[in-house]
């Protein structure tokens, strides 16, 4: 670990870990501090003041007084769960939580977020020093806890399985347009060309496997993507790509598998 201390990469993975610890010092009653709706912000903190039946009378953190029925109240998580790197842990998993803690992260530029077996990101719509090569390389063999929320975390667990149990492994990156699945799909399969990269290509790099498999996305993305007023760099296509791989773990060939492609008007 002490080898990554002053790499960029890694400091800027690591620089909320002082806000992660200040959370844990707020104020917190399980039975005042809840969530309510707003239709700006999504959900807003509140504290509870006063409840006839079920209505409360909460004082929200805009300085709002007002009545809400229980039902329509979402509870609020420790604040040691702040910023928790797995949503899978929190306690109250309900979609103020939820937002919030994705919110939370996302103000602290940590855009990846594990819930359970899935990894949940947000489009930070900037460049972050986090998809190095040498990033890349301290997500190798490492296990998930062991390290920052990251797509290299998911890639390498692929990866891991696929050699130790010789099975097959499939990654499904979904969301809406504009979300960064071409990106991401870009940086796993970056990451299966370092990690899967044989020594004896890495002389003659330009022509390597892991290189050409790398090169193909502007080749496809020329006649497959189109700016739309979504995406600047929206794929009108869907692909299956497929990364093949020898029995010692390195790279043996790649195939990409297109849908249909999707017309855009207007
Ligand atoms: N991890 C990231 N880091 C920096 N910028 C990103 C990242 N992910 C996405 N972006 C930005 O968001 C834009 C849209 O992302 P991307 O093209 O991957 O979306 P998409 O989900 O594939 O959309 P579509 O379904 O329209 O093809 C990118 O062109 C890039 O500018």
């Amino acid at each position: 670990m002490g080898d990554y201390m002053n790499d960029p990469g890694w400091q800027f993975l690591r620089q909320s870990q002082e806000a992660l610890l200040a959370a844990t010092t707020k104020k917190y009653d399980a039975k005042k501090n809840i969530w309510i709706a707003d239709p700006e912000e999504g959900f807003i903190s509140a504290e509870i003041k006063s409840t006839k039946g079920d209505i409360h009378t909460v004082v929200t953190s805009k300085g709002a007084e007002k009545t809400i029925k229980k039902d329509d109240i979402q509870q609020m998580n420790p604040p040691k769960f702040e910023k928790t790197e797995d949503m899978a842990n929190l306690t109250f998993l309900n979609d103020a939580s939820v937002l919030n803690n994705l919110r939370q992260r996302y103000y602290s530029m940590m855009i990846y977020t594990y819930s359970g077996l899935f990894c949940v990101v947000i489009n930070p719509y900037k460049r972050l020093p986090i998809y190095t090569e040498s990033v890349c390389k301290m997500y190798i063999g490492k296990r998930r806890t062991e390290m920052p929320p990251h797509l290299f975390a998911v890639s390498d667990e692929a990866y891991r399985n696929m050699v130790n149990d010789h099975e097959n492994q499939s990654m499904l990156i979904t969301g809406e347009s504009g979300a960064g699945k071409t990106e991401n799909t870009k940086k796993v399969i970056s990451y299966f060309a370092i990690v899967g990269a044989s020594q004896q290509k890495k002389k003659d790099a330009k022509d390597s496997l892991e290189e050409q498999i790398v090169r193909t996305n502007p080749v496809l993305e020329a006649f497959g993507n189109a700016k739309t007023v979504r995406n600047n760099n929206s794929s009108r296509f869907g692909k299956f790509i497929r990364i093949h791989f020898n029995h010692g773990g390195k790279l043996a060939g790649g195939d990409i598998e297109h849908c249909k492609f999707y017309l855009f008007f207007g």
